[in-house]
């Protein structure tokens, strides 16, 4: 399976195109704008927030409510659309500066600057319009297409925010179903109510002081099937085709699995997870700290996966920059922005982490309808279980 996604920030739209995905799947729209509603709340957002109520619009590849195999087109439309029709319009406008409300101060931490010298160009609005998170609003709609191919397997995601700056929430092991109703009361996606309290303090605090804040999110998969990924070639490790997906989240800037960065201060016997073998479950482990994943292959223990998220790159006290056109020092432009995104980005985490494990999915139990598939996972089972 695969997918690419077009769309600007304030264009009119954000589309996708899903090639690959089985036929005779049930999707169900409401379930695609449940993923995009959760996305679109937490606390720390800016305005843009309000303006938009992201829905998907299937525009090709299903019928009558069930996947035919063809592609799938999907859309997402901007409400902001209308106030940048002049600005964002791909017809020509004047040279003037007038109709494009033209970026010319980079900001630190943004795509704009790099972005401008590889593209030459010479208005950053042309950099920003597509760096900007908005995309990810086409990813989770992705994201939850993969997630109505998991459930049909007993495969399912959830995840909870773990740091917002300096404050640290308890992680709850609550049982997944739980765990999603939990973090969908809590504005900053979190089921330790003393945290919830401390984080929107910090965040208000950031936001007094014309700052912003990042954090910690985490991805738990459960039902996973051992040996989706491989350990024979590089690029089919999933893994690393895991952290690729996280990463490629705007400001996510590290990835780690299990007990993750811990490992490396403890001794092996501290850190592996010990075979055990019983009639009732098969091979298993004694301890999950690995977090799901040995050899680039899943374990069949619930994949953990945690990212970093910096904090956002626009700051309304504006940090120093220099002016594309005079090279003097200025302070950096100031676009309408987030002063905290980390429970949005939690769960555009868990719809990336839910594509790249129904991608491994099809590749290991591919078939062309939903019945292929569910013979040749059972004929897969039954061969673990004999094994
Ligand atoms: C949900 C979400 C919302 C974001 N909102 C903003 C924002 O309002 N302002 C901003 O400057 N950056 C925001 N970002 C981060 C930028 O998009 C990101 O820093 C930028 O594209 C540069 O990419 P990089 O940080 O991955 O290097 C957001 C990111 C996410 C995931
Ligand atoms: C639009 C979204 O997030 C945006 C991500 C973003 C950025 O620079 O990444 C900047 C802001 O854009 P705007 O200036 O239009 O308010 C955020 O609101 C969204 O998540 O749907």
């Amino acid at each position: 399976m695969r997918y690419l996604t077009a769309g600007e920030t304030h264009g009119p739209q954000l589309t996708a195109i899903i090639e690959g995905m089985p036929s005779n799947l049930k999707v169900a729209l409401d379930n695609i704008n449940f993923q995009l509603a959760r996305r679109q709340k937490g606390y720390g957002r800016g305005l843009r927030m309000q303006i938009e109520k992201d829905t998907a619009q299937l525009k090709g590849g299903v019928r009558h409510g069930q996947t035919t195999g063809a592609p799938i087109a999907l859309v997402v439309e901007n409400n902001d659309w209308k106030h940048w029709t002049k600005i964002m319009g791909s017809e020509p406008v004047d040279e003037d500066n007038e109709g494009r409300r033209r970026v010319h101060r980079p900001r630190p931490g943004h795509a704009d600057l790099n972005g401008g010298l590889k593209y030459n160009q010479k208005d950053l609005r042309n950099i920003l319009e597509r760096s900007s998170a908005r995309e990810t609003t086409a990813r989770v709609a992705v994201g939850a297409l993969a997630r109505e191919l998991l459930a049909e397997f007993g495969i399912k995601v959830a995840g909870q925010v773990l740091r917002i700056g300096d404050v640290e929430a308890k992680r709850s092991d609550l049982s997944l179903d739980e765990l999603i109703r939990m973090t969908e009361e809590s504005p900053v996606r979190v089921a330790d109510k003393e945290a919830e309290a401390k984080m929107i303090a910090a965040i208000d605090a950031a936001k007094e002081d014309g700052d912003t804040l990042g954090g910690i999110v985490e991805v738990i998969v459960e039902g996973v099937p051992v040996g989706l990924g491989s350990h024979v070639q590089w690029d089919r490790k999933l893994d690393g085709r895991i952290a690729q997906a996280v990463l490629s989240i705007q400001a996510f800037k590290g990835v780690e699995f299990g007990i993750g960065f811990e490992a490396a201060s403890l001794r092996g016997s501290k850190v592996h997870d010990e075979i055990r073998y019983n009639e009732e479950k098969g091979f298993h482990r004694a301890s999950n700290r690995a977090g799901g994943l040995e050899g680039g292959m899943t374990t069949g223990e619930p994949v953990v996966v945690r990212g970093v998220m910096k904090p956002i790159s626009t700051l309304y006290k504006a940090l120093q920059s220099v002016d594309i056109d005079t090279k003097e020092t200025f302070t950096a432009q100031v676009e309408r922005s987030d002063t905290c995104a980390v429970p949005a980005a939690g769960v555009i985490m868990e719809n990336v982490v839910a594509w790249e494990i129904a991608q491994a999915f099809m590749e290991k139990f591919g078939g062309d309808s939903i019945e292929e598939i569910r013979a040749n996972l059972a004929n897969y089972q039954a061969q673990v279980e004999s094994y």
